[in-house]
């Protein structure tokens, strides 16, 4: 098991991100193939990681024995195409879809075959071992099973999720929502410099902000987090007069209303590609 070869076919943001948090957890860089149709963004990979490079996709999937499928939905049924018309033998390779909003009904009619499958939602922070993944499998071995939580639990947390359906809800709560925190960084850091300071010192002190409370939330579990928010709100002090403004404006409604629409979209998906 520890010395099967792993290929990321589409190595973009999301693939690199995993691979980064692997490496950074001990995987060895010549049992992961990445490849791209971009050379540079290979040799980028090939200079972080030191892992294998191949631009020919074909390549890399004959000799993996697990294949990390990292395109965009919309480019998912091309690149597999390409592998029904090389006729290459997969019918023993263990497949692994990063895809939001591909069923595996639908991978498994676009590789044109019932093949082994896995359907993963990781999140960017992978790349520091400080991702979250929702894992869903379809027929796979409990050796492959184990594989896959050793490959992803080197990334961050990985649960493994009993519906395919959960895998939506996952892209709201963490696949997606890395998203929702820089946004809130962003507008932190954008009034900061309206209020005077230097971008830099804007980018600095949002930063640790954002690392602090998380920080402060990982580290005391026995606090709930609306009470951490508590402790910071003094009665009809600064915070309040912010936090109250925020409850006026909905924010708490807001987020669970754009979660929704995050799922609404994956679902769309599902039936468009
Ligand atoms: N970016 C994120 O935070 C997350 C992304 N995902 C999923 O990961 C997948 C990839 O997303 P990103 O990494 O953000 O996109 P990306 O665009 O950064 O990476 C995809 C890469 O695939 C390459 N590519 C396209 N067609 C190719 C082909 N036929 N052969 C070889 N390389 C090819 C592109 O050049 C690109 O570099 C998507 O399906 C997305 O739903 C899942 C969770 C989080
Ligand atoms: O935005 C997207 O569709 C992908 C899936 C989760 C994060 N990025």
């Amino acid at each position: 098991m520890a010395n099967k070869t792993i290929a990321f076919i589409g190595t973009g943001n999301m693939s690199y991100a995993i691979i980064g948090g692997m490496i950074k957890n001990g995987f060895a860089p010549q049992s992961i193939i990445a490849t791209n149709r971009n050379a540079e963004k290979l040799a980028k990979a090939h200079a972080d990681f030191g892992v294998l490079t191949e631009q020919d996709n074909l390549k890399a999937v004959q000799q993996a024995d697990v294949i990390v499928l990292s395109v965009k939905p919309q480019m998912m049924a091309e690149l597999c195409q390409t592998f029904v018309d090389a006729g290459l033998d997969i019918s023993d390779k263990l497949f692994v879809s990063v895809a939001a909003g591909i069923t595996v009904k639908r991978l498994r009619e676009m590789l044109a075959q019932d093949v082994k499958l896995v359907r993963c939602m990781p999140n960017t922070p992978s790349l520091l071992g400080r991702g979250v993944s929702g894992l869903f499998a379809a027929d796979i071995s409990e050796e492959e099973k184990a594989y896959i939580e050793q490959v992803f639990s080197s990334t961050g947390i990985a649960i493994w999720l009993d519906e395919e359906s959960q895998i939506n809800d996952v892209i709201a709560v963490t696949g997606s929502s890395p998203a929702y925190f820089f946004l809130f960084m962003e507008a932190i850091e954008e009034k900061a410099v309206a209020l005077g300071f230097s971008p830099e010192q804007a980018r600095a002190l949002v930063q640790q902000t954002a690392l602090g409370a998380a920080e402060m939330a990982l580290s005391q579990q026995d606090i709930s987090i609306a009470q951490l928010r508590a402790n910071v709100t003094s009665k009809g002090g600064t915070t309040h007069a912010a936090v109250e403004h925020l409850k006026a404006n909905q924010l708490p409604q807001t987020v669970a209303d754009a979660m929704d629409a995050c799922i609404a979209r994956a679902q769309e998906m599902e039936q468009q590609i």
